[in-house]
């Protein structure tokens, strides 16, 4: 391990791998840590992402694509199915990924480029001087060691602590972070082409059940609920337990996860002098679908782009670095997430009568269109009362 970098990104999930990748490329020297033994372990995660999404960043290949997905199903709590289908063109609208393997992919993909990726080592905080970040004090397998760089790039993930000892304010009002619990389970019924998401305040209180399949009768079955309603993850669990009991009876449980999702706004400010923060740890996942793998991949590689201009004109400043800041807010992703932040707070109001007249009302048509727009502007579109509503939301927050 070297001690000085032009680049030093935390964390070795696909925001950290995306920017270790396009950072070396670019030509800087560059090194990722990762506190964790082994890379994509343990998987926390449904694994479920758009397939054009995913093209983005990488070409899919079955090594690490656990599932083709053909459509999603929205499930009401009276049982009431809306199944997003495949689009006009053909795509099919995802699949379901084995993130062991493709976390591993990505950063093997990144250390192919140049990137040193050094496992076992955690950063425990930020070397700050005169208010500038210049690389990180860490642990690597137990021995204290400073890296320092030109820039560092957090993408340590949800916890996002890197960011917040660098004084950054990345505290999540806890009604927003997700409590979740997940079984990887074998030996289930389930229809194989389907992510299904369950509704309903006695399934998943403010949140949503998902079962996302894996092929030979496996399936990650999880669920996220608001954290004012549970403050870890065991009564996430209580709920999960319930589901499972009635739905799987015979199913067997392989892997238990708990963790937590941020659905709430991103931070207010994702750069400062010498660091930029990137995927979970900027909180980009999308606040309705828990999405954050595309996310985490488009940041994390932006970042790695803005930074290496900065480097290459020897200033990395919070003001040279601020076009990251600009850039992803402006982007599909950042207009995508503010929308989405303000449909998703006015669902979290609905009881199950509401949302079950919602979905009888659209159970019927096949939509063409896999997206949150889609499903929403059919909603409207039968229930015109929703849009006064949707508006009167939109005044509430902006
Ligand atoms: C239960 C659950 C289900 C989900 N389902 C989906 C889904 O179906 N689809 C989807 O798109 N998204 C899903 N997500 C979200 C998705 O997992 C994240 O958005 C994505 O992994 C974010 O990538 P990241 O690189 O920002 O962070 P992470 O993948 O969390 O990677 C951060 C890495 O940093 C490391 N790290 C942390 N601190 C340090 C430190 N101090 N020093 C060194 N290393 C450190 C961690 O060990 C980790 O490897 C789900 C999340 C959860 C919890």
């Amino acid at each position: 391990m070297k001690n000085n970098y032009d680049i030093l990104i935390i964390g070795g999930g696909p925001a950290g791998a995306l920017a270790a990748k396009t950072a070396a490329e670019a030509g800087n020297t560059v090194c990722l840590i990762e506190k964790r033994a082994a890379i994509g372990t343990p998987v926390r995660c449904a694994e479920g992402i758009g397939k054009e999404l995913l093209k983005e960043f990488i070409k899919p290949d079955p090594r690490w694509i656990a599932a083709d997905i053909e459509r999603a199903r929205i499930i009401s709590p009276n049982g009431t199915a809306i199944s997003l289908e495949q689009d006009r063109a053909g795509n099919e609208v995802g699949y379901v990924l084995d993130r062991k393997i493709f976390d591993r992919e990505l950063v093997w993909q990144a250390a192919e480029a140049g990137a040193d990726v050094i496992v076992k080592t955690r950063a425990t905080a930020p070397i700050m001087e005169n208010g500038a970040v210049r690389g990180a004090k860490v642990l690597s397998v137990g021995i204290p060691a400073d890296i320092r760089a030109e820039v560092v790039i957090a993408a340590d993930g949800t916890e996002a602590q890197f960011a917040r000892r660098a004084g950054l304010d990345t505290v999540v009002p806890l009604r927003e972070m997700m409590s979740c619990a997940q079984y990887l389970m074998t030996d289930i019924d389930i229809d194989a082409g389907s992510t299904d998401f369950y509704l309903g305040n006695e399934i998943a209180p403010e949140g949503y059940l998902w079962v996302f399949p894996k092929g030979n009768r496996t399936a990650n079955v999880g669920i996220g609920i608001s954290g004012r309603k549970s403050r870890d993850g065991s009564r996430a669990k209580d709920y999960l337990d319930r589901f499972v009991a009635k739905n799987f009876p015979n199913g067997k449980t392989i892997e238990a996860i708990a963790g937590g999702v941020p659905v709430c706004r991103p931070l207010a400010c994702t750069v400062a002098d010498g660091l930029m923060v990137a995927g979970d740890a900027a909180r980009v996942v999308d606040p309705i679908t828990g999405g954050g793998i595309g996310n985490a991949m488009y940041t994390g590689r932006l970042a790695a782009q803005v930074a290496s201009k900065c480097i290459a004109a020897g200033d990395c400043s919070k003001e040279a670095l601020m076009p990251y800041d600009a850039e992803w807010r402006a982007s599909k992703m950042g207009t995508v997430l503010e929308r989405n932040y303000k449909v998703k707070e006015y669902f979290v109001t609905l009881d199950d009568a509401k949302l079950n007249t919602l979905a009888e009302s659209i159970a019927q048509s096949s939509l063409k269109e896999f997206s949150v727009l889609g499903l929403i502007k059919e909603l409207i579109k039968r229930n015109p009362k929703l849009l006064l509503e949707l508006k009167a939301l939109k005044d509430t927050l902006s």
